[in-house]
C-alpha cells in the first residue's frame, strides 16, 4: 500500500502536500502493475487503489480534504455528461429534422470542441489556484503517443458512428448499438480485469433490453436512396463503431492508471480530441466535406445559414461536454460504470425527444424507460449497499481513507 500510494498519489488533490516529494517517488509505469496488487485479489479494483491513493496524502496520513474534492468532481462530471448527452442528442435531431445530412459535419462536431478542454486544464491552476501542479507536468512522450493513438481510434469511431447513422434507419442503427454495453463489459474483463458481478451484469442486461426496445419503437423509415450495398456499409460501420467505443472505454481506464490527477485526464482528453479532429479534418478535405458544409449551410438547411452555424457550434460544445464527462467518469469510477452511466442517459434522450419535439410516448418507450431506470437505480443501489457494508466492516479497522475507500471499493457496483 505504501508503495502504491507513493506511485500514484495525486499531488494536486491535497493542497497541503509537497509535490517535490511526490516526484521522487513516482514511477510512471507502475500503476499498470496494480492488477498484481494484493488489493485486487481481495476484490478491490485498481481504480480503487487509485482513489484510495487520492484519499491519502504523501505521508500516508489520512487527509480528509481529499475526499471533499472527489464527490463534487463526480457530481460535476456526471452533470456534464448528462447535459452533454441530452443536448447533443436534441441538437443532432434538430440538424437532421431541418435537412442537415452531412456525415462530415456529424463526425467533426463530435471532436472539434477540443479548445474547450483548456478551461478545466488551465482554470484550476491559474485562476482558482486549486492545485500546485502546472498543466502538463510529467506529461511524458509515451503518454502523448498513447493518447494520440486512442484519439485516432475515437476519430475512426466518430466516423463509423456518423456513417452508420446516415445510411441506416434509426431503428436499425440503435438496435446494432445496443450491443455496445455488453461488448464494453467483455472488453473491460479482458483489458482491465473488471470483475463480473451480479450488479453490473444485471445492469448491462437491463440497459441492453431497454435499448433494444427503444430501437424497436423508433423510426423505421429508410433514408433516401438506400441501396443494398449502402445498407451493408451502414451495418458494418455501426457494428464497428459499437466495438470501437466498447474498446475505447477500458483502454482509457488502463491509460488513466498512469494518471494521478483529474487535470491530467483532461490533458489527455485534449490530445485525444485533437488527434480525432486532425483525422476528421483530413478526411473532410479529401472527400470534399468543406464544400459540402458550405452548400448545406447556404442552400439545404431550411432554417437559414445563421441558425445552421448556431446549431453546428452548439453541437460542438455539447459533444465535448459529453466526451469530457465520459472520460472523467472512467477516471473517477471505472470504464464499465462510465459506459453504464452513458447508456442509461439514452432513456433520458428519449424523454428529451418527447418533451422538446413532442415525439409520441407509447407503451414500448414506457417499458424501455422503466427498464432503464430500474437497471441504473439497482446498480447505484448495489454500490450504496456495498459501501454501507464495507463501512461497517472497516469501522473497527483502519482509520484512514474511510469515505473514499468505500466508494472506491464499489466502483464496479459489486454486491
Ligand atoms: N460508437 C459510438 N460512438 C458514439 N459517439 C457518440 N456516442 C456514441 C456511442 O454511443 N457509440
Amino acid at each position: 500500500m505504501d508503495t502504491l500510494v507513493h506511485q500514484i498519489s495525486p499531488p494536486n488533490f491535497p493542497k497541503n502536500q509537497n509535490p517535490q516529494h511526490h516526484h521522487n517517488h513516482h514511477h510512471p509505469s507502475s500503476p499498470l502493475d496494480q492488477q498484481q496488487h494484493p488489493q485486487d485479489q481481495a476484490g478491490i479494483g485498481s481504480v480503487s487503489s487509485l482513489l484510495l491513493a487520492m484519499n491519502t496524502n504523501i505521508n500516508n496520513k489520512p487527509n480528509n480534504n481529499n475526499d471533499k474534492r472527489y464527490v463534487p468532481l463526480l457530481v460535476v462530471n456526471y452533470l456534464c455528461l448528462f447535459v452533454g448527452s441530452v443536448s447533443s442528442s436534441l441538437l443532432s435531431k434538430y440538424y437532421f429534422n431541418h435537412k442537415g445530412s452531412s456525415r462530415w459535419v456529424s463526425t467533426w462536431v463530435q471532436c472539434a470542441g477540443f479548445p474547450l478542454l483548456l478551461i478545466p486544464i488551465f482554470v484550476p491552476y491559474h485562476l482558482l489556484k486549486f492545485t500546485e501542479r502546472k498543466p502538463f507536468t510529467r506529461f511524458t512522450p509515451k503518454i502523448t503517443i498513447i493518447s494520440i493513438f486512442i484519439g485516432f481510434l475515437l476519430g475512426i469511431n466518430n466516423l463509423l458512428f456518423s456513417w452508420g447513422n446516415s445510411y441506416l434507419p434509426v431503428s436499425t442503427s440503435s438496435l446494432l448499438l445496443s450491443s455496445q454495453l455488453a461488448f464494453n463489459l467483455i472488453l473491460s474483463v479482458i483489458i482491465v480485469k473488471q470483475r463480473i458481478t451480479f450488479s453490473n451484469l444485471n445492469c448491462v442486461i437491463l440497459l441492453t433490453l431497454s435499448s433494444v426496445l427503444i430501437a424497436l419503437g423508433s423510426n423505421n423509415d429508410k433514408p433516401q436512396g438506400l441501396t443494398r450495398s449502402k445498407y451493408f456499409i451502414g451495418f458494418f460501420s455501426t457494428i464497428g463503431a459499437g466495438l470501437l467505443f466498447a474498446l475505447y472505454l477500458p483502454l482509457m481506464e488502463k491509460l488513466f492508471r498512469r494518471v494521478y490527477c483529474f487535470e491530467m485526464v483532461m490533458e489527455m482528453q485534449l490530445v485525444m480530441e485533437i488527434a480525432a479532429t486532425v483525422l476528421a479534418t483530413i478526411g473532410m478535405a479529401l472527400d470534399g466535406g468543406f464544400s459540402e458544409i458550405r452548400n448545406e449551410s447556404k442552400k439545404v438547411f431550411d432554417k437559414g445559414e445563421k441558425v445552421y452555424w448556431v446549431t453546428v457550434f452548439s453541437n460542438v460544445v455539447t459533444w465535448q461536454l459529453c466526451f469530457m464527462g465520459t472520460a472523467g467518469m472512467v477516471f473517477l469510477t471505472s470504464s464499465i460504470t462510465g459506459g453504464i452511466c452513458m447508456t442509461a442517459l439514452m432513456g433520458m434522450n428519449v424523454l428529451g425527444g418527447v418533451l422538446v419535439y413532442g415525439d409520441e410516448f407509447g407503451g414500448v418507450k414506457a417499458v424501455s424507460t422503466v427498464l432503464c431506470v430500474w437497471g441504473f437505480c439497482s446498480y447505484v443501489y448495489g454500490m450504496y449497499i456495498k459501501m454501507r457494508d464495507d463501512k461497517r466492516n472497516n469501522s473497527s479497522g483502519a482509520t484512514t481513507a474511510t469515505t473514499t475507500m468505500e466508494m472506491v471499493n464499489n466502483n464496479d457496483g459489486g454486491v
